[in-house]
């Protein structure tokens, strides 16, 4: 009886002493903390946010600004937008911040992983990996990722109609895994990764309770499978084709392939095969999606391409701009900036600092909103929430460049955005010269965790009738001598 009493005592004097050194330091009149609402005790306003998700942040930034503090998942938050603030955090990357991620996350991706990694360790290591990611690679690839592309297109051409969520994640997984693994896998693996990889992304904020049921173990259990896979996968292309880049890149061999550093390499092509797929076929879906909503676009690529007008605008004001952006780059960027695959990213501050004039207190969770600094800005032209890739071809009114940063910045800048960039702008022009496509049954989307339909958004791609856009061509090549 004496030992629980006791225990219960110490736990309220420690609330307490905690309590009371928390409101004396929010009491500083050097500290001033973000406005906004620390909710309940303990749950804080997580159940707000279960509840409205995207629209839990909008409102609040609407209500309060810029920079808002809350209590989700456990702990203090403080969500900022704006260019300026997000980009001196990014850049403040193992000064004022450290990545930091929910605990369901970061055991998840594992001690291996980049994201997990810190200072100078995750500098040599990110240093190894853009070896492999280098513009030479890339380009030695391109004619393999757009075969695969172009197969897919001329598959969706041939059936009835599609699942457009399911079939670019799919595209988009096979993609990833040639250029990491650069091994063919059947239809069958594919579809097994996808869904796989579909189990992990519904479960990964969740309470880390590795229990058989819980979406934790769930998630767990998807994990080891993928990595079972390729583990297969490698030990079969290593026998015909040989070690892929990426393998080189973190000091695989053929003599440890099968030692305790198997684990770690696996880890590694989980992590990039995990994050990059997500966030790629979350691009290439929503890329597609906004073009069968606006149609114009994809007509004025296709017409742009066959043309061969790509750096001609008539467009007066568009002459002065950078013009040699193609349009199928400008369709790319307007997708990630409306959509951003990555809607934010989390970090713990290192030490007190200031944003606009708020203290950001040393410990506490930063939210990066991505998604809410490139869709509210006045530096646009038209209606930031209105998907025009015209916009990157426009000076902006005030001289301010437009808010990008869908790939995030500085240290932990995504190492995979030249490939995803290419691989998107590959697809937006294929899609532009030989598809014509059509909405069979439409859906609207929800954003959390990341842009998908709410219910099945099925479409019916048809091989493109360019003969009237080639007879001008050639029309103009003949009466231009
Ligand atoms: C459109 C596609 C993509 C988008 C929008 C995207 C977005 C991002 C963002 C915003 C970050 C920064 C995270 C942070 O600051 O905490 C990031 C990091 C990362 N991305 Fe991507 N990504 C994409 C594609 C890829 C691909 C294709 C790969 C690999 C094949 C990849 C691998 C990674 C890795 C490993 C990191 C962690 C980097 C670090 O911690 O230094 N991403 N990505």
């Amino acid at each position: 009886m004496f030992v629980p009493v006791l225990i219960v005592c110490i736990t309220i004097i420690l609330l307490s002493i905690f309590c009371l050194l928390r409101r004396k330091r929010q009491l500083d009149p050097r500290i001033r903390l973000p406005p906004g609402n620390r909710g309940f005790p303990i749950i804080g306003e997580t159940l707000a946010f279960a509840k409205k998700k995207v629209e839990f942040f909008r409102e609040r930034h609407h209500q309060y600004g810029h920079i808002f503090r809350t209590h989700l998942f456990g702990k203090p938050m403080i969500r900022i937008m704006g260019s300026e603030n997000l980009r001196k955090v990014f850049l403040g990357e193992n000064r004022i911040v450290k990545s930091s991620y929910p605990d369901s996350v970061s055991k998840l991706l594992g001690p291996n992983a980049l994201t997990m990694s810190h200072g100078d360790d995750h500098k040599q290591r990110k240093q190894q990996l853009l070896q492999f990611f280098s513009r030479e690679f890339l380009e030695n690839h391109t004619c393999v990722f757009r075969e695969v592309i172009v197969q897919r297109l001329e598959k969706w051409c041939s059936l009835p109609s599609i699942n457009l969520h399911n079939e670019c994640r799919l595209l988009l997984v096979e993609l990833t895994a040639r250029f990491l693994v650069n091994i063919d896998l059947p239809d069958a693996t594919l579809a097994e990764i996808k869904k796989l990889l579909d189990t992990i992304s519904n479960n990964l904020f969740v309470l880390p309770i590795y229990i058989p049921g819980t979406g934790y173990y769930k998630a767990f259990q998807a994990k080891n499978r993928v990595k079972e896979i390729f583990q297969e996968t490698l030990r079969e292309g290593f026998q015909t084709k040989g070690l892929s880049s990426v393998l080189e890149s973190f000091g695989a061999s053929f003599d440890n392939l099968d030692t305790d550093n198997t684990e770690t390499l696996l880890d590694s092509i989980f992590e990039l095969m995990w994050s990059g797929s997500e966030s790629i076929s979350t691009a290439g879906f929503t890329l597609v999606y906004l073009l069968t909503k606006q149609p114009k676009y994809l007509a004025r690529l296709r017409r742009d391409v066959l043309m061969e007008e790509r750096h001609e605008v008539e467009d007066e004001c568009l002459k002065e701009a950078h013009v040699k952006r193609s349009y199928a780059d400008a369709i790319v960027m307007e997708t990630l900036r409306l959509l951003p695959p990555v809607g934010g990213v989390f970090r713990e501050a290192l030490q007190d600092f200031e944003l606009e004039g708020y203290t950001i207190p040393k410990g506490w969770t930063i939210s990066v909103s991505i998604r809410e600094t490139q869709q509210n800005d006045d530096s646009m032209t038209s209606d930031p929430m209105s998907f025009c890739p015209e916009r990157w071809f426009q000076k902006p009114p005030n001289g301010e460049p437009i808010p990008y940063f869908p790939f995030g910045g500085g240290a932990r800048l995504c190492p995979g955005n030249a490939f995803a960039k290419l691989v998107l702008s590959i697809l937006t022009t294929e899609l532009a010269l030989r598809c014509d496509i059509e909405v069979v049954k439409d859906s609207e989307l929800t954003l959390w965790p990341s842009a998908k339909p709410v219910s099945d958004f099925i479409v019916s791609f048809r091989h493109a009738d360019t003969t009237s856009i080639s007879h001008r061509r050639q029309y103009r090549r003949l009466s231009n001598g």
